[in-house]
């Protein structure tokens, strides 16, 4: 009954449909069949990974858009948070870039492994951000990154001021309108490079991995093809784009005042939860604010986000961030170790005045002057401005970093609460980190630690069928796993077995597909 290993991997872009949506509606079936299947002694089984298991289902749609008729909904925007479906985040260091003749429309495709590359979103500083799609449709942003820019960067900022551990301050660059600088280890990065092919953003994706909140850009997958110059970074797609392109002598379309308020408050909980997992962002800024489709407002590039042990002391030198959006603590030469969250709470705050008002709030023609204006000139409002608004804007553009709304007060404020008809989220909500029921991701580590025989795979997969619209099985699912023993495989099971890869210690993985017979 089983298929022969083939050697080939599986062509680009030809992956099996999957018909599993991830519904956890059975747990209790799951879980115990989870609990019979690892009672038996293990294999070393990687049940593939995630991608191969079928994509982590769509994030629940979170009510957040402003109401069309003007009246505020947010007693559902926020809602509680859904348990997560855990992200396992694949760092895929084997990946294979190819250009592909696609049927529909004769133009040549852009492929990275599953993911086909359309057209161009954005572009930051290291590279193009371009709308893809997976094998089920699903659609992503995928950053790229130039190694050779990172790379430059790297040694650049080593010319300029010789290797420096963590904490060293890299010099500001101003006017550029980018974050100052990724935060490169300077030591020995080829060396760490050749360990580690993501070394060149290793930091922005240690953070990311750590983050799970419905209004901060979730990670998805990180892929090094080792034979071309880019790095790529799988992203949750936010259709709608940034939310305002605002720059110095660059004006915009200002958002009517509830529009702000819905978006400050997404604002509000994706950096509590942030700070709560010992992380500053220290680039927030609207460039780095983005819409999904139903307007629910998200956080993106973590590339100068600082991570901290302990979440009570997040102080730090280092300076990072866009200019017009620094905190006044930071407009100083050689200032001291500052609290990373008061400053975020100031970039909150330049960016609410951008949305309200479509402008920066202290612009001028040189960076000097302009530190001079953050740190010395008082924000001035219409005279017809919301008075609960106004004191909103001076308590976050407090100069002394002591004085400033803190997150506490900041989430109870009068405006952002409709002076308390429209509460916010909990704060203990807001930052748990819900657990919900395992999924395949889980399942695969809970094989490869606790299996060393090929039998209890089929034990298991034949255990999952038996469950009524099994979650986490089902036609076209791929499993992946080494040791192909010669076994026969149940005859429910039309296996095909080929070799996927190697993994990281070298070793053969095979994968299996499901097909099963129509009911
Ligand atoms: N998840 C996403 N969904 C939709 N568009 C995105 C997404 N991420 C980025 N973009 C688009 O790509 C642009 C550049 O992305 P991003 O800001 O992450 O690049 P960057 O190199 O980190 O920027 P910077 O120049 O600030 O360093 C964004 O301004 C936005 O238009």
């Amino acid at each position: 009954m089983m298929a022969e290993a083939e050697t080939q991997r599986p062509p680009l872009g030809s992956l099996p449909e999957f018909n599993s949506e991830g519904d956890m509606s059975q747990p209790n079936a799951v879980t115990d069949a989870l609990t019979g299947v690892l009672a038996s002694p293990g294999i070393k089984v990687d049940l593939a990974g995630d991608s191969d298991l079928g994509d982590r289902p769509p994030l629940a749609p979170h009510l957040s858009a402003p109401a069309a008729d003007g009246k505020f909904q947010s007693p559902i925007r926020h809602h509680k948070r859904n348990p997560s479906y855990h992200r396992e985040i694949k760092e895929t260091l084997n990946a294979r870039s190819e250009y592909t003749e696609d049927g529909q429309d004769g133009h040549p495709h852009h492929v990275i492994n599953q993911y086909v590359i359309k057209e161009e979103v954005g572009r930051g500083s290291y590279g193009a951000v371009h709308l893809a799609t997976d094998q089920y449709g699903n659609e992503y942003a995928v950053k790229e990154f130039s190694k050779a820019r990172l790379r430059k960067r790297v040694q650049s900022n080593i010319m300029r001021m010789g290797p420096r551990g963590p904490g060293g301050r890299l010099p500001l660059v101003p006017g550029s309108g980018l974050g100052m600088h990724r935060n490169t280890k300077m030591n020995d990065h080829q060396a760490n490079e050749a360990k580690d092919p993501l070394f060149l953003i290793r930091e922005e994706v240690a953070v990311m991995k750590k983050l799970n909140h419905p209004n901060l850009v979730q990670l998805i997958e990180v892929l090094d093809d080792p034979e071309e110059d880019s790095l790529y970074m799988v992203l949750e797609m936010c259709k709608k784009g940034v939310v305002m392109k605002v720059g110095l002598n660059d004006p915009a379309d200002p958002y009517s005042a509830e529009t702000c308020r819905c978006w400050f408050r997404d604002l509000i909980l994706g950096i509590e939860y942030l700070h709560a997992q010992g992380v500053v962002h220290r680039d927030i800024k609207p460039d780095n604010l983005l819409l999904t489709e139903d307007d629910v407002l998200k956080i993106s590039d973590f590339g100068v986000s600082e991570m901290f042990d302990k979440p009570n002391n997040m102080r730090t030198s280092k300076t990072a961030g866009s200019p017009a959006f620094l905190a006044p603590e930071l407009c100083v030469a050689k200032h001291g170790d500052v609290d990373g969250r008061a400053a975020d709470i100031w970039s909150m705050g330049v960016s609410l005045y951008c949305l309200r008002y479509g402008r920066i709030p202290f612009e001028a023609p040189v960076i000097v002057e302009m530190y001079d204006a953050i740190r010395n000139q008082e924000v001035k409002f219409p005279p017809d401005e919301d008075p609960e608004f106004v004191e909103l804007m001076h308590r976050l553009l407090e100069k002394d970093p002591e004085k400033r709304i803190t997150m506490e007060e900041l989430r109870g404020h009068p405006w952002v609460v409709k002076d308390g008809d429209d509460p916010l989220l909990s704060a203990e909500e807001n930052c748990a980190e819900p657990i919900g029921m395992p999924n395949p991701l889980e399942v695969n580590h809970a094989f490869t630690r606790k299996m060393n025989h090929i039998f209890c795979v089929v034990s298991f997969i034949l255990t999952m069928l038996t469950i009524k619209d099994c979650p986490l099985l089902g036609n076209g699912t791929r499993l992946n796993f080494s040791a192909p023993e010669t076994i026969s495989w149940p005859q429910r099971i039309e296996e095909g077995i080929s070799t996927l890869m190697n993994n990281d210690d070298g070793q053969e993985i095979y994968t299996l597909t499901l097909k099963l017979p129509p009911e």
